[in-house]
């Protein structure tokens, strides 16, 4: 394919080494900020490239699981360091690259480096326990085991954060890694992969494969040679992973779709609720599977709430996420672009009232990008698709109840789980959201979004596979427990 623009090439990364696809074929990536800017170009990769990603990874296994956990953690700290040297550039091309305003990436990137430092950490600490045995004579304990070759599988909408919240445990507990970055966000991904290369990582035991969902996601689902498969995207690709890994017997761990509510209560400081909505439904441009999209709001204050909503939604800039005045970039592609505005039809088509927004924008300067109108509905009700389905864009919808018993039926009325918020003054509504919210993540007078590394995350019902993600959780997944039992 000719190359047109200045526009750097970038390989995959297999046994240590920068190599070109065996394809030859490159695809672009451009910037939703702008179409005909392209960030780079990227390797369309074969089954073939994976196929030696894997043997590579597999290679490397043995010698990197016999490491020591600090030894590994060293390595870890290296990499942390040269992620938060290159910071501004990861940062900046992640905003051109898939549209999240430059703080934001910056803020993404920075949480990269705290999660690499944290999982250094964790080669230092215990992963067993001794278990009295009913034999006097005996020594009964628990150690753990890496599953071998880790598959990473992973979405656009943080190519920074989630590679490495997959990454780092699974290298620290003593696996190597496959990574395939999503097709959207490969110059960022690989410029993560530059920083482990830098860090001298021994050759096979991190390697990324870019190219498509259909052949190198298919190919980690379906190879003999991977043991394990870490996934965050859709809900739809999440369930043929966990299909396909059962099928063959390999260990799977899904992260997947949100429909998440905040419920505002009478006594609620609505101030305080209608920022935390919108930041939490808004920011990265709605595109979060922890981003707020049904604020189910009590009757006494609903009229008061809409208005300061739409009011603030109304003043929010959109525009390049390079620029510093812009609080909302462009969507990721013009895909998600798509698939908001047939949203915002279906809610209208459905009986739902476009308060604001739900448009292109055709403003001079942003028209070769895929740029929306943050939209905002009222009347919105349970049965509807705009309350019921993810949409992963900035759209909120605004549903009245009477009381928080209501409110909390409404806000389970979903087939997902993943997080929910409640913005109240009172300890009863406090209590009844903690215990009744069928949600992984629940969170009181504070946004819907947010997840802190140090903390389980993960979601109910079908947000995922009910594994938990981050912190000491990440254990479960990337390693066996294996009992040892010990007479003399
Ligand atoms: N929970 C979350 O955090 C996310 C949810 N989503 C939801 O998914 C929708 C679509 O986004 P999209 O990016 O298409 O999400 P996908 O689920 O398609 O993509 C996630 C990852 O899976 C890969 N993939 C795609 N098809 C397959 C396959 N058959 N086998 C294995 N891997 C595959 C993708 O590769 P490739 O990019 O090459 O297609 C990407 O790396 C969004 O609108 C949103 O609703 C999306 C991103 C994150
Ligand atoms: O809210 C966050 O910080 C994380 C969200 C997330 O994991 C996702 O959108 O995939």
């Amino acid at each position: 394919m000719a190359v047109t623009t200045e526009a750097k090439t970038y390989l995959n990364y297999i046994n240590g080494e920068w190599i070109a696809s065996s394809s030859e074929e490159v695809t672009k990536s451009i910037s939703p900020a702008n179409k005909n800017e392209v960030v780079g170009y990227v390797q369309k990769s074969t089954k073939e490239d994976l196929d030696k990603a894997v043997a590579a990874a597999k290679a490397a296994q043995a010698s990197w699981r016999k490491l020591s956990g600090a030894a590994r953690g060293e390595f870890l700290y290296k990499v942390a360091n040269i992620l938060e040297k290159n910071l501004d550039d990861i940062a900046e091309t992640m905003t051109r690259e898939m549209g999240k305003t430059l703080p934001e990436a910056k803020g993404e990137t920075a949480r990269g480096v705290a999660i690499l430092r944290y999982y250094a950490g964790e080669g230092l600490r215990k992963v067993g326990d001794v278990i009295p045995s009913t034999d006097s004579e005996a020594l009964m304990f628990t150690t753990r085991a890496p599953l071998g070759v880790v598959g990473v599988i992973t979405p656009w909408n943080f190519p920074v954060a989630i590679p490495i919240w997959k990454m780092a445990p699974a290298l620290i507990y003593g696996n190597t890694v496959v990574l395939k970055p999503a097709g959207e966000t490969v110059v960022t991904a690989a410029k993560v992969i530059e920083c482990f290369a830098e860090a001298g990582l021994p050759s096979g035991v991190v390697n990324m494969v870019s190219g498509s969902g259909s052949v190198i996601g298919q190919g980690i689902i379906d190879h003999p040679d991977i043991n394990g498969i870490t996934f965050t995207g859709s809900d739809q690709v999440g369930k043929q992973v966990g299909q396909g890994a059962l099928a063959r017997g390999a260990k799977y761990q899904l992260e997947m779709g949100g429909k998440n509510p905040v419920i505002v209560t009478n006594d609620a400081d609505l101030d305080l609720a209608v920022e935390a909505t919108i930041s939490g439904g808004l920011r990265s441009t709605g595109q979060k599977c922890t981003a707020t999209s049904r604020v189910i709001v009590q009757s006494g204050v609903y009229e008061e709430f809409r208005e300061k909503l739409v009011a603030k939604v109304k003043e929010l800039k959109i525009g390049d996420g390079l620029e510093g005045d812009t609080w909302m970039g462009p969507c990721s592609s013009e895909s998600q672009l798509n698939t908001v505005l047939s949203y915002v039809e279906k809610g209208k088509e459905e009986g739902a009232k476009l308060l604001y927004g739900g448009e292109k924008v055709q403003e001079a300067g942003l028209e070769n990008g895929f740029y929306v109108q943050p939209a905002v509905f009222d009347g919105v009700t349970s049965e509807m698709a705009i309350a019921q389905e993810e949409i992963f864009g900035p759209v909120l919808a605004l549903m009245k109840v009477e009381t928080i018993e209501e409110a909390l039926q409404v806000a389970n009325d979903v087939k997902f789980g993943l997080s929910a918020s409640i913005f109240t003054t009172n300890i009863s509504n406090m209590l009844s959201f903690i215990e009744d919210m069928d949600a992984g993540l629940v969170r009181i007078n504070a946004e819907s979004a947010g997840v802190e590394l140090q903390a389980p995350f993960g979601g109910m019902k079908q947000s995922s596979s009910h594994s938990r993600e981050q912190g000491q959780a990440a254990i479960e997944f990337f390693t066996s427990i294996k009992t040892v039992f010990v007479k003399g």
